[in-house]
C-alpha cells in the first residue's frame, strides 16, 4: 500500500505539536504506524514514544500491526489506552509515596453496594425520596454522575447545576461527597481515579511532577476528538514542556459530550494547552464511495463549529448504493435481496439513534423470521421491565385469574414507577392476590404519603377494570393504561436525566405504534413483547451509531429518521443548538460506515423525516455519483453547486464537469397538489415512472409511485424532486 501525499506528510512531519484532521475511513492506523516507524528509523529510541490508543481493541490492533511491520527484534515503543497510562502512573506516585495506597473496586457491584449503603443514611428521613434513589437505573446515574465529576474535572454542585439532571436528583452532590468520604476510609477507589488521583497528585506535587517529565520525545493521541478534560489535562502533565503531542481525530466525530467530550479538544482547547500546532488534513476516505461522501460533506456543513474540510473518496473505493425509503417493509426486502445476492447477514447493520427506535426494527425482522444480534444484549428492549410491565398489563385483559397472582401484581406496580420501594409494596400485592379487595387499613399503607396512597389505589381500579377491555384492541388498552396511570409524568419524574425520561416515553410511544400495527394479532404481540428472543450469531447486528465507533459495514440501514427520534427532541425537552449539532454528528458518524449500500430509514407520514436527510442532499449526492461513474460530460444541477465543486475540485474531476444550480426546493413544492393516479412522472434518480396511488391532503400528499427501473417507491410530494412527464 503506497501512502498519499496526505498520509506521508504527517508520517515526516518532525517535532512540535501537530493536529492531524482524519475524516471516517481515512487510514490513520495506517499513517500512525507508518509514522512511529519513521520516528524510530530516524533515531528515536522507542521508549522515548508513546501510543495512546481509545480503547483495548484499538490498542492491540494497533500494537500487531506494529509488530508485523517494525524491523525484527526491533525494541517497540508502549502503546497504551488512557486508563492503563494513568494505572501504571498510580502505582509510580504510590511507589515514591506521592499518593496513598488505595485497592480498585473492580466489581460494579461493589460501587452499587456503596451508593446504596451511602443512601441509605443520607434519605433516612425521606422514604419516597430513597426508594425512588435505590431504583437501579437511579443508582446508575448517581454511579455515573460521580465518574463525570472525575473527567470533567469540576465540582460536584457545579456539574450538577450545568448538567441536565432530572428534580429528584437534589441527593447526588452530597451522595458523591459522602462516597468520597467512605473509599477514603476504606483504603479504595474507582475505575475513574486512575486518572483522576494521580491528575492531583502530580498538580500539587511538585517533584512527582519533575519526575515523570521529560521521559517522552513523542506522543500520538487517536481518537482524540473523543478524550474528556482529565485525559486532556494528564496528556498535558505526561507532555512537560519537552515531548511533542500528535493529536489524531475528527472534530466531526466527537459523540461522547455526555462522557465529558468536547469537539472544542482538537480545536481552542488545544491551542490553550499545548501552543500552535502544524495541521495536516488526512481528507480522502478509502471506505465508500462519492455519494455517501457528498452526503457528509453537505450534512456537517450544517454545524457551525465543524471544520472546513471535505471528505473525498478514493478512486478505487467500491461504490456506494444509496436509498431512502420511509416504507418499513423496505429492509425486510433489501436484507432478503441482500442474502439472494449470496451476501452474507453479518455483513449488514442496523443503526438507530436510541434503543427504543430498535423495537419497531426488532418486531419486524422477528415477523420476518430474519435472525439479528443485538450490540449490546442488556439493552435488549424486551427486557426492560417497562416493556415486561406493559406485556403485562395486556396479559390480564386476556387472563383474569392473573389478578390473583401476586408476583405478576408486583410487576404491575413497579412499572412505571409508583415511587414506593418493591420491599414495601410486595404485602400489598400479597393481600391483594388473596383478598381481591383494596384494604382500607394496611401497615404498608400507612407509612406512605397521601399522594402515593392514591395513586396506588388508582392503579389497583385500573387492574380491576382490564380484563373487561378483553375484546379492544392492544394499542387501546395499552393507550388507556397511559392515560390512566399518567404514565409520561411518572417516567419523566422517575428518570435520572432528563434524556432517559423521554427516551422511556419515546419507547411507550413506539409501543403503542406497533401493537397499533399488529390489531389483528393481540395474542401474537403479548407473545412477542414476553417472549425473549435469543441473539442469532449469524444474524444481521442491531446497533446503536455509538456502538459502530470506528466500524464499518458493506451494508448499513439507518432506521428510525424521523423528527424528534433523530434529532431527539420532544416539546418538553427542546433542542438546544449544541445538542443539535451533537446530533447531526451522530448522524455524519452513522451514515458514514457504510462500505457498498446505505439505507436511510424513516417512518412514514403523519411522521416528519428527519432534517438531515434533507440536509445530506441525497438525491443530489446520487445524480452526481451516477454522473461522475458513468462518464458523463456535463454536471447535473445541485442545490448547492460551490461545495459540489468544490468536491469536484478535490478529487481531481476533469475541469469541464462543473455543477450548475439545479432546480430550486421551491418550484417542487409548488407542484405539491393536484396529483392524480395515472399521472407519468419523472424523478431525478429513480427515473420515469406511473403514480399509482395518492394519499393525504395537499400539503401533505404522499404518492406512491411504479418506477420503470427503481420499482414502487413511496414519496412525500412536498420533498421529491419529481416532475409530471408532459
Ligand atoms: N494510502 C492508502 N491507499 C489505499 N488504501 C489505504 C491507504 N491508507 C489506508 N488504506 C486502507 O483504508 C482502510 C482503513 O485503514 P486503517 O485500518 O489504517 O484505518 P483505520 O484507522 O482503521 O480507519 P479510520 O481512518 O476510519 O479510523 C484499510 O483497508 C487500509 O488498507
Amino acid at each position: 500500500m503506497t501512502l498519499t501525499e496526505q498520509q506521508q506528510a504527517v508520517v515526516e512531519h518532525g517535532d512540535g505539536h501537530a493536529r492531524v484532521f482524519a475524516v471516517a475511513g481515512a487510514g490513520k492506523t495506517s499513517t500512525m504506524v507508518a509514522r512511529v516507524l519513521h520516528l524510530m528509523a530516524n533515531g528515536t529510541p522507542a521508549d522515548r514514544i508513546l501510543i495512546l490508543m481509545f480503547n483495548r481493541a484499538a490498542r492491540e490492533d494497533f500494537a500487531a500491526r506494529l509488530r508485523l511491520l517494525a524491523p525484527s527484534g526491533s525494541q517497540l515503543p508502549q502503546v497504551r489506552t488512557f486508563h492503563s497510562i494513568g494505572h501504571r502512573l498510580g502505582q509510580s506516585l504510590m511507589r515514591w509515596g506521592a499518593l496513598p495506597t488505595r485497592r480498585l473496586l473492580d466489581g460494579e457491584w461493589q460501587r452499587e453496594r456503596l451508593a446504596r449503603q451511602v443512601l441509605q443514611r443520607l434519605l433516612a428521613d425521606e422514604p419516597a425520596q430513597l426508594a425512588l434513589a435505590l431504583e437501579e437505573e437511579r443508582i446508575e446515574a448517581l454511579l455515573q454522575f460521580c465518574d463525570l465529576v472525575k473527567s470533567e474535572c469540576l465540582p460536584p454542585a457545579r456539574l450538577h447545576d450545568q448538567g441536565d439532571y432530572g428534580a429528584e436528583t437534589r441527593h447526588f452532590v452530597s451522595a458523591f461527597l459522602e462516597m468520597e468520604r467512605q473509599m477514603h476510609e476504606q483504603g479504595v477507589m474507582t475505575y475513574a481515579d486512575l486518572l483522576y488521583r494521580p491528575l492531583r497528585a502530580l498538580i500539587r506535587d511538585d517533584a512527582a511532577r519533575a519526575r515523570i517529565q521529560g521521559r517522552l520525545d513523542h506522543i500520538i493521541v487517536d481518537e482524540y476528538q473523543d478524550i474528556n478534560e482529565v485525559q486532556l489535562r494528564l496528556l498535558s502533565m505526561l507532555a512537560g514542556k519537552r515531548a511533542s503531542v500528535m493529536a489524531v481525530g475528527d472534530a466531526n466525530q466527537c459523540i461522547y459530550e455526555w462522557r465529558g467530550a468536547r469537539p472544542d479538544a482538537m480545536n481552542a482547547r488545544f491551542g490553550e494547552l499545548f501552543g500552535t500546532p502544524t495541521d495536516y488534513p488526512l481528507s480522502w476516505t478509502f471506505r465508500h464511495g462519492h455519494a455517501v461522501s457528498l452526503m457528509a460533506n453537505h450534512v456537517i456543513r450544517n454545524n457551525a463549529g465543524a471544520a472546513d474540510q471535505l471528505t473525498l473518496s478514493a478512486p478505487d473505493n467500491p461504490t456506494t448504493q444509496v436509498e431512502c425509503d420511509s416504507d418499513g417493509t423496505r429492509l425486510v426486502r433489501v436484507l432478503q435481496e441482500w442474502q439472494d445476492h449470496g451476501r452474507d447477514l453479518k455483513s449488514c447493520v442496523v443503526l438507530v439513534r436510541s434503543w427504543s427506535l430498535s423495537v419497531p426494527v426488532q418486531l419486524r425482522l422477528l415477523r420476518a423470521g430474519i435472525p439479528f444480534q443485538l450490540g449490546q444484549q442488556d439493552r435488549f428492549v424486551f427486557r426492560l421491565p417497562l416493556v415486561r410491565a406493559l406485556a403485562g398489563y395486556l396479559e390480564l385483559t386476556r387472563r383474569p385469574e392473573l389478578l390473583n397472582d401476586s408476583e405478576h401484581l408486583l410487576l404491575l406496580y413497579s412499572q412505571p414507577s409508583a415511587f414506593v420501594s418493591q420491599d414495601r409494596l410486595a404485602p400489598l400485592t400479597a393481600e391483594l392476590a388473596r383478598t381481591g379487595r383494596w384494604p382500607e387499613h394496611h401497615i404498608v399503607l400507612e407509612g406512605l404519603k397521601p399522594f402515593q396512597r392514591r395513586h396506588l389505589r388508582k392503579r389497583w381500579a385500573l387492574l380491576q377494570k382490564l380484563p373487561a377491555m378483553r375484546d379492544q384492541a392492544p394499542a387501546d388498552v395499552l393507550s388507556h393504561v397511559v392515560e390512566t396511570l399518567e404514565a409520561e409524568k411518572l417516567l419523566r419524574r422517575a428518570a435520572a436525566r432528563r434524556d432517559k425520561g423521554e427516551e422511556d416515553i419515546r419507547l411507550l410511544d413506539v409501543l403503542i405504534e406497533q401493537a397499533g400495527e399488529l390489531a389483528d394479532d393481540p395474542e401474537g404481540f403479548i407473545a412477542l413483547l414476553k417472549d425473549p428472543v435469543i441473539n442469532k450469531e449469524q444474524g444481521v447486528l442491531l446497533s446503536t451509531i455509538h456502538g459502530a465507533k470506528g466500524l464499518e459495514w458493506p451494508m448499513v440501514v439507518l432506521a428510525g429518521l424521523n423528527e424528534e427520534d433523530f434529532p431527539l427532541y420532544s416539546r418538553e425537552n427542546p433542542l438546544t443548538p449544541q445538542a443539535l449539532e451533537e446530533e447531526r454528528r451522530l448522524f455524519y458518524v452513522g451514515i458514514t460506515r457504510a462500505r457498498e449500500r446505505l439505507l436511510l430509514l424513516s417512518d412514514p407520514m403523519p411522521r416528519r423525516i428527519s432534517r438531515f436527510v434533507e440536509e445530506a442532499a441525497w438525491e443530489d449526492s446520487i445524480k452526481l455519483t451516477r454522473a461522475l461513474d458513468s462518464g458523463q460530460k456535463t454536471a447535473p444541477g445541485v442545490r448547492d453547486p460551490s461545495l459540489v465543486n468544490r468536491y469536484l475540485d478535490g478529487i481531481g474531476a476533469d475541469a469541464s464537469f462543473r455543477a450548475t444550480a439545479g432546480q430550486k426546493a421551491q418550484t417542487v413544492l409548488s407542484q405539491a397538489g393536484d396529483w392524480r393516479p395515472g399521472e407519468q412522472v419523472r424523478h431525478a434518480v429513480f427515473g420515469e415512472g406511473r403514480i399509482e396511488l395518492v394519499e393525504g391532503d395537499r400539503e401533505r400528499c404522499v404518492l406512491e409511485v411504479m418506477f420503470h427501473q427503481a420499482g414502487r417507491r413511496r414519496l412525500i410530494a412536498s420533498r421529491a424532486p419529481i416532475e409530471r412527464v408532459s
